[in-house]
């Protein structure tokens, strides 16, 4: 195992394992009818399945996750003091190619946790999900570092997006562009403001087309004018390809970014349709 100490030896693809990414799950196209309950629409390409989905996360009574030290003290101790959330109750449907989907719902009802499942972060309790490639969360937060510049930080957050030296510095200054700092990147990431790191984060994760993908809207922040900027290089990347999966809990966004909305509350999938139909029948709710 090489220790790797400097900013070089990081992005030295030798120093690392091979890349290879690997279809989460599959959809197995003789198998699929035999396998699910859902129904499918014959006419089109099916590229995600949920089926009868449940997700469930053992917590302890204080607040804190179940981790592995956490489970581990379990076995030897009374689980007293442990509860269960039950966060995806039941949630089926199907996501066609070129669909713009959103995901709504009120705060705590399930939607990132449904999105985590997707991508294979978080194991269902029950019921399955079948995607026809990787699911991408849009974000490489957690492959940047705070000390180091955002040019730098480009060379590693491309990297993780499975890139190599020579296209990323090819798009080093698109992506710089786009994140509007110009001005700013050769200093180090953790003397930009909030706004100014989630802008290289969005501009980095973008630039890569996706066939399925995930946003967040914990990632759309800066101001108005770069959100409205993030929404259309959101639209060119659902143009140029894939299906996209956007959680936000701005009903405006939601509505210009996307043809089909799905509204979750408590686990529990509410209403899946036309994006107007949904988000008027969610705002009639919430009154
Ligand atoms: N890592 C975790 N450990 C334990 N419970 C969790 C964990 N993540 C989420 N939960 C719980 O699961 C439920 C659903 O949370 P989730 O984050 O999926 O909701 P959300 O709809 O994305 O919420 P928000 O709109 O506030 O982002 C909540 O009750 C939450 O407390």
């Amino acid at each position: 195992m090489v220790e790797l100490t400097n900013f070089d030896d990081l992005i030295n693809p030798r120093n690392h394992g091979k890349f290879q990414p690997q279809p989460v799950f599959e959809i197995e196209p003789d198998s699929r009818s035999a396998n699910t309950s859902v129904k499918l629409d014959e006419t089109r390409t099916p590229v995600v399945i949920v089926d009868n989905l449940h997700v469930k996360y053992q917590v302890y009574s204080s607040g804190k996750s179940v981790g592995a030290a956490g489970a581990k003290r379990l076995l030897q101790t009374s689980t007293r003091g442990i509860r269960e959330v039950h966060a995806v109750k039941g949630v089926s449907f199907v996501a066609y190619e070129n669909e713009s989907i959103g995901v709504i719902g009120s705060n705590g009802s399930g939607k990132s946790t449904l999105m985590r499942t997707i991508t294979g972060l978080t194991s269902p309790a029950a019921g399955s999900v079948f995607a026809s490639s990787r699911p991408n969360m849009l974000g490489v937060g957690a492959a940047l570092i705070p000390d180091l510049s955002g040019e730098k930080n480009i060379m590693l957050g491309g990297l993780a997006l499975g890139y190599n030296r020579q296209e990323i510095n090819a798009m080093r200054e698109d992506i710089t562009k786009f994140a509007e700092l110009e001005e700013f990147i050769d200093l180090p990431m953790r003397t930009y403001s909030s706004g100014m790191a989630a802008r290289l984060k969005f501009a980095i994760a973008a630039s890569k087309q996706h066939d399925i993908l995930i946003v967040d809207e914990a990632l759309a922040v800066g101001d108005a004018r770069f959100r409205k900027r993030s929404e259309a290089k959101i639209r060119e990347i659902r143009e140029n390809a894939g299906t996209i999966f956007h959680v936000s809990h701005s009903m405006g966004s939601i509505l210009e970014t996307c043809n089909r909305v799905i509204w979750i509350e408590k686990g529990v999938l509410m209403m899946d349709g036309d994006a107007k139909t949904v988000v008027d029948a969610y705002k009639a709710k919430k009154k």
